[in-house]
């Protein structure tokens, strides 16, 4: 592994050179254990401690198939969905292993009794499989986390529609929070050249999705002056929604739990902020009755802010706390597009609010090929920045999943795999000077 890590930090080193290093036979990945998974059975999920289930193990080097690439991460960072698999909700991941390695003999390798999770990465290509002429040993990288066959006609417009569509590191194996990790090499893109290993690793996933979810057609097609309802603005997803919202001409209401939040979204540039925690919203009387009431008080707050309008699109995924309420404050027409349900997956709305005044609910997830590309340009334009606070080793992943778990952190919490310290990687210092102030808004905070 040193030698690969030598490799990567002289700037000498030829593509020839990196196809001649000889690969190690094992690896440190972080993994969940199949044996494990009843671990927290009858704790609630608040009790559930990732810092118990996530291990650093040694773990075999996988065969490197057709069409995939073996890559050195120097940095990953921590998705929800890294904190869902270590609290084995809302089901064991092993589950999607199993099926996914009944599909054929190379897939066979995914399903084990170890799963190494992490949705994103950022890294340099080691080793390539026949077919893949796009990309070769030596390029830097990051990964997108859609891993799809393409093998049925139903993905080819869409490859989120695939119907082997699966979360790199999540519903497969060999996932980005690791020393090594394979993907299949449609999940790579050019690493933004400004940013460090570390930066280059945080936006992935979240910004890919936000992007799919609030920019796209296939999402909410955001426009122009539209009223965005952002819930939880300065969190993984939210602080790329509200950076696409303001970047795109529309006007975020950001949704936030305390005063230090709401700074970060003014410092994004947002103006509209609602601190819930502050305002104290109980939209739930108890655990089975909603309190309309509170819905209309938070919808005046809202009419306040944008002075007296109703949002166009709600940014939706905190789930059952929060869907009645978002569809409530939908402005007639409006649009509510959700990508998940953090606080349970029952929603309960009142359909009079949506048909009557003719709404609409949008399910998105995650992003196809193209979104995922056209959201990583962005960055590399400089357009949208890392929202990267504070930064973890490989070892401390555990505490990293802990914190989001909690909601302790702010934007996206980094993980430093190969990159021996914070800060190595960045080839543009000019355009890096350029957005210095943006992308370090999170950092440390
Ligand atoms: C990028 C980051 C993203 C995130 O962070 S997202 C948040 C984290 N993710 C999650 O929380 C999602 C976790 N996943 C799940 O909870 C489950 O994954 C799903 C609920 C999404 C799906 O569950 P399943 O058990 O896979 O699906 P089924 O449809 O209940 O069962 C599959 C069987 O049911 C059959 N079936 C499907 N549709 C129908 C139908 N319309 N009528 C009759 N049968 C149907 C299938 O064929 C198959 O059958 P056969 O088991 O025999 O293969
Ligand atoms: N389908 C998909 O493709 C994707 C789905 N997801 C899912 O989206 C969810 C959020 O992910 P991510 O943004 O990365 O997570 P984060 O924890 O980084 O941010 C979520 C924010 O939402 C707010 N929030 C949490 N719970 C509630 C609640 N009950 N009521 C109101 N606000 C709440 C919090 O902000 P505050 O306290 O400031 O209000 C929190 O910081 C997860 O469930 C994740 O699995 C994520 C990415 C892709």
């Amino acid at each position: 592994m040193k030698e690969i890590l030598d490799a990567i930090q002289s700037p000498d080193t030829t593509s020839a050179d990196f196809a001649a290093l000889s690969l190690p036979e094992s690896y440190r990945a972080v993994t969940v254990h199949k044996d494990e998974t009843e671990m927290f059975a009858g704790l609630s999920t608040k009790e559930k401690d990732p810092r118990k289930s996530l291990h650093l193990d040694e773990v075999p080097l996988p065969e490197l198939g057709p069409g995939e690439a073996l890559v050195a991460v120097m940095a990953s960072s921590v998705n929800y969905n890294s904190v869902w698999t270590s609290i084995f909700e809302p089901l064991p991941t092993f589950g999607f292993l199993e099926r996914y390695g009944k599909l054929s003999e190379l897939t066979k390798r995914h399903d084990l009794p170890y799963h190494i999770i992490g949705s994103d990465l950022a890294g340099v290509v080691l080793r390539t499989g026949p077919g893949v002429n796009a990309w070769k040993p030596g390029d830097e990288v990051v990964a997108h986390c859609l891993s799809v066959e393409l093998e049925s006609s139903d993905g080819h417009n869409d490859t989120m529609l695939d119907p082997e569509q699966r979360i790199w590191g999540f519903e497969t194996n060999f996932g980005g929070l690791a020393q090594i990790a394979l993907v299949k090499s449609n999940q790579l893109m050019p690493k933004p050249d400004h940013l460090s290993w570390e930066e280059a690793a945080a936006p992935g996933l979240v910004n890919s999705t936000a992007y799919r979810q609030l920019v796209s057609r296939n999402g909410a097609g955001m426009k122009q002056g539209d009223n965005v309802l952002i819930w939880g603005a300065s969190g993984g997803l939210g602080s790329y929604a509200t950076q696409f919202a303001l970047a795109g001409g529309a006007t975020p209401i950001c949704v936030v739990s305390s005063d230090q939040k709401a700074d970060i979204c003014r410092s994004m540039g947002a103006e509209a902020i609602i601190d819930r925690n502050a305002e104290g919203y109980r939209f739930w009387k108890d655990e089975n009755t909603q309190d309309p009431k509170e819905w209309k008080r938070f919808g005046k707050r809202i009419r306040e802010l944008t002075g007296g309008e109703d949002v166009d699109i709600v940014f939706e995924h905190p789930g059952r706390e929060t869907f009645g309420a978002s569809v409530y404050v939908t402005r007639k027409g409006g649009t509510i597009v959700t990508c998940a349900s953090t606080s349970g997956y029952n929603h309960e709305y009142d359909n009079r609010y949506l048909w009557m005044s003719l709404k609409r609910i949008i399910g998105s997830h995650f992003a196809n090929y193209r979104e995922a590309w056209e959201a990583n340009r962005l960055v590399a334009k400089g357009k949208i920045h890392p929202t990267l606070s504070k930064v973890y080793s490989l070892e401390d992943t555990g505490q990293a999943a802990y914190d989001v778990h909690r909601n302790l952190h702010q934007g996206k919490v980094g993980v430093l795999c190969l990159a021996p310290e914070e800060g190595l990687g960045v080839r543009d210092h000019e355009m890096r000077a350029k957005h210095i102030d943006a992308i370090s808004r999170f950092r440390n905070i």
